[in-house]
């Protein structure tokens, strides 16, 4: 028996409200056969077409698709993540919008959910997805993880908990994930696990996170204009000291150095960059390790040189936050102290 169009205009009350922004990536991507998992085009399917390929979402939510760029995330700049939080920022202060999905490539999910978890002034649940396969793909993980993604953002008890990302069964906290693998479709990883699990259409939360986001941070979007410039160097043996001569004539405000361990500072390379904070430039010390906090005056003279440590951001996250950091303290103390709360 049909349902009456009242009795289904009830129904469709009853759902929350989803927007679905497309950005391009993976999840948008097309290879020439199904066995083309690797090889392929990215941000090539439009975002109205990659959510008709998933109907089943529309048993948890009201799903509406925008289209606001059409890229490989690798290609996003401050401009482009600005651009998206900005968009995201209006869409949640709707009232007939619960919640906001992302679909993005997965290359550089991890800064553009940072910067939002850093900036967004929302309560409502933001969810940000993408593929490690194209949907030509056999296997393509891109359906079900939209499917996950919305399952989450509909879901009452994804409020509050910052900016989220869903891949591969699993909710992540924004802080704290990373891409870890080039290609396998487990590749995203937290440093202290993730906060869920998505099973049979339900998510489920282990933990909450523990930095401040969203509501309580100092950064709000709808006052961000621009972001300072904040560059990474990486660390590694023999390296050219003549780099980061570069650092201080190109509009750099920081340079957020990610040393070997405890972001240690080659002997050969601690002139060149005494010389890089005498310019004006910041210098944060980060590890390219991928975990652990840099401990302050612990191999290096911080207090002498008047540089500053990261806790365990990756360089990438560093400069987001530093670069957040920058548009409120040029002071090298409060700065430390940001990179440290967040
Ligand atoms: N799996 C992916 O999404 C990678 C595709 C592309 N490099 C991107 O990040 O958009």
């Amino acid at each position: 028996q049909e349902a009456s169009p009242q009795a289904s205009q009830t129904q469709a009350a009853k759902k929350p409200n989803i927007v679905i922004i497309g950005t391009g990536g993976t999840i948008a991507g097309a290879g020439a056969s199904s066995v083309n998992t690797g090889d392929y085009d990215s941000a090539k399917v439009a975002v109205e077409k990659i959510i008709a390929a998933v109907p089943e979402m529309k048993e948890v939510a009201n799903v509406k698709g925008e289209q606001i760029f059409q890229i490989g995330s690798e290609s996003y700049n401050d401009e482009r993540m600005l651009k998206l939080a900005k968009r995201i920022s209006e869409l949640v202060k709707q009232p007939d919008v619960d919640a906001v999905m992302v679909t993005h490539g997965t290359d550089t999910i991890e800064e553009t959910s940072y910067l939002l978890n850093l900036t967004l002034k929302t309560d409502k649940p933001v969810v940000i997805i993408g593929a490690m396969r194209p949907g030509t793909a056999l296997s393509a993980d891109g359906p079900l993880n939209l499917y996950n993604a919305a399952v989450v953002a509909a879901s009452p008890e994804s409020k509050g908990k910052g900016v989220l990302v869903v891949m591969n069964d699993e909710i992540h906290s924004a802080r704290d994930v990373t891409k870890s693998n080039a290609l396998k479709v487990e590749t995203f990883k937290s440093l202290y696990g993730p906060l869920g699990v998505v099973v049979e259409s339900k998510p489920y939360y282990y933990r909450l996170p523990a930095r401040p986001h969203t509501t309580a941070t100092e950064f709000d979007i709808d006052q961000i204009t621009a972001l300072p410039k904040v560059d990474v160097f990486y660390a590694h043996t023999s390296m050219d000291p003549t780099i980061l001569k570069a650092i201080t004539s190109n509009g750099s405000k920081a340079l957020i150095y990610g040393g070997t361990g405890n972001g240690s500072v080659a002997d050969y390379m601690e002139e060149p960059l005494k010389e890089v904070r005498k310019s004006g430039v910041i210098v944060v010390r980060a590890t390219r390790t991928g975990s652990g906090q840099v401990v302050r005056n612990g191999e290096e003279k911080d207090d002498e040189n008047d540089w500053i440590v990261t806790a365990d951001q990756s360089p990438q996250k560093a400069r987001l936050l530093t670069s957040l950091a920058l548009t409120k303290t040029q002071d090298t103390k409060e700065i430390e102290k940001i990179l440290y709360k967040y």
